[in-house]
């Protein structure tokens, strides 16, 4: 894959982070993630590639744009070969979250972003719009902590191969019903708990990085975030496994189709016969190329907010690349006409 589209996405996930700020803490979450979208897809569109979106918006209420199946790209045209060079023209598949987080940005609150994920064509698992067990862990515990384990044998593990006592330990959670008995356990095993009300990919990433005190994601999320969480963490060595939820039962809140014979029919029709597979991240982002990119929309652990100032804005981005082996914090000032100063930081 080419490494150009590894820079150009900056600006895809850049430009939709700028547009969904400004309506930060405007208390309009459709608003917030609408604008993102459209920014996202418009400078997408100006990209020499062949893209075809495989996760996207809305699975099942057949939105407008960058909905799964949608081509993106320059080179998706016709007569793409007469101005696009072979490589542009290898179909590659994305997967896109232009405002993760929706409620963080309507509410001013923490953790959201833009974010996409990008392989070769088939790299991505195209997960359904269903929920997600997932587990995330740093690099040093990866293939040691286990998603069939309980939390109270992972956190002994995450212990040993972080060398740190399990009361030093932060799990981060999302605060939800479905999570009442998760949280319980790992307060009992002596660890602490950050409740989350949106936004794990942020999460599940964290864990990646020393320094986030963020040593695990566990619990019940949506399978999509899954994946984009996925490609990062296979791209930066960090432990990620997830397993599809489709009983309604065990989620207890939010859409989840019709019942658990439907999802599971459901699944069977996408060619998923083993419902409770346990996907790692090689396997959800099976890719020989994963690229990965997001941008802050406000503060999170690993990025800062869009920061607006006259005539401009200025954003800071994550790009991972497995081609690259890196991943590289970009900081950035935007000029939207001609600023009167632009301040070093
Ligand atoms: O918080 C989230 C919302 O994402 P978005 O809709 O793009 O703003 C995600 O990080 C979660 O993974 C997930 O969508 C959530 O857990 C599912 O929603 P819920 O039924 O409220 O738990
Ligand atoms: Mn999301
Ligand atoms: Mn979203």
């Amino acid at each position: 894959m080419d490494n150009v589209i590894g820079l150009e996405i900056i600006e895809v996930v850049e430009q939709a982070a700028i547009a969904s700020a400004r309506l930060m803490g405007k208390g309009d979450k459709n608003g917030a993630d609408h604008v993102a979208v459209e920014a996202m897809r418009k400078r997408m569109n100006q990209i020499h590639m062949r893209g075809r979106i495989v996760i996207g918006e809305g699975e099942r209420d057949e939105a407008p744009m960058l909905y799964i199946g949608e081509e993106v790209g320059i080179c998706t045209q016709e007569d793409a070969a007469k101005f696009c060079n072979p490589d542009e023209l290898l179909e590659i598949d994305i997967a896109v979250d232009p405002c993760e987080g929706t409620n963080l940005v309507a509410y001013g609150q923490n953790g959201s972003m833009a974010v996409l994920a990008i392989s070769e064509k088939g790299g991505l698992f195209a997960a359904p719009d269903f929920y997600m067990k997932k587990l995330a862990a740093p690099a040093v515990a990866k293939n040691h902590v286990d998603i069939n384990k309980s939390a109270t044998e992972n956190l002994k593990i995450l212990s040993d191969c972080m060398n740190r006592s399990i009361e030093d330990l932060v799990v981060v959670v999302m605060d939800r019903p479905r999570h009442k008995d998760l949280i319980n356990e790992i307060r009992t095993a002596g660890s602490r708990v950050r409740l989350i009300s949106d936004g794990d990919v942020s999460a599940a990433i964290s864990c990646a990085f020393s320094g986030t005190n963020i040593h695990a994601l566990m619990g019940i999320g949506a399978a999509p975030e899954g994946v984009i969480s996925a490609a990062a963490m296979r791209a930066l060595g960090g432990h990620f496994q997830g397993q599809l939820i489709y009983d309604p039962e065990v989620v207890k809140t939010g859409l989840i189709g019709e019942s658990r014979e439907g999802n599971l029919n459901r699944l069977e029709e996408m060619g998923i016969n083993d419902a409770d597979k346990v996907y790692d991240a090689h396997e959800l982002a099976s890719g020989e190329t994963v690229l990965f990119a997001a941008c802050g929309i406000t503060p999170g652990t690993l990025m800062q907010g869009v920061r607006f100032f006259s005539g401009g804005a200025r954003t800071q981005s994550l790009v991972i690349s497995s081609l690259s082996k890196t991943a590289r914090f970009v900081d950035t000032v935007h000029m939207f006409g001609a600023p009167k100063n632009i301040q070093l930081h």
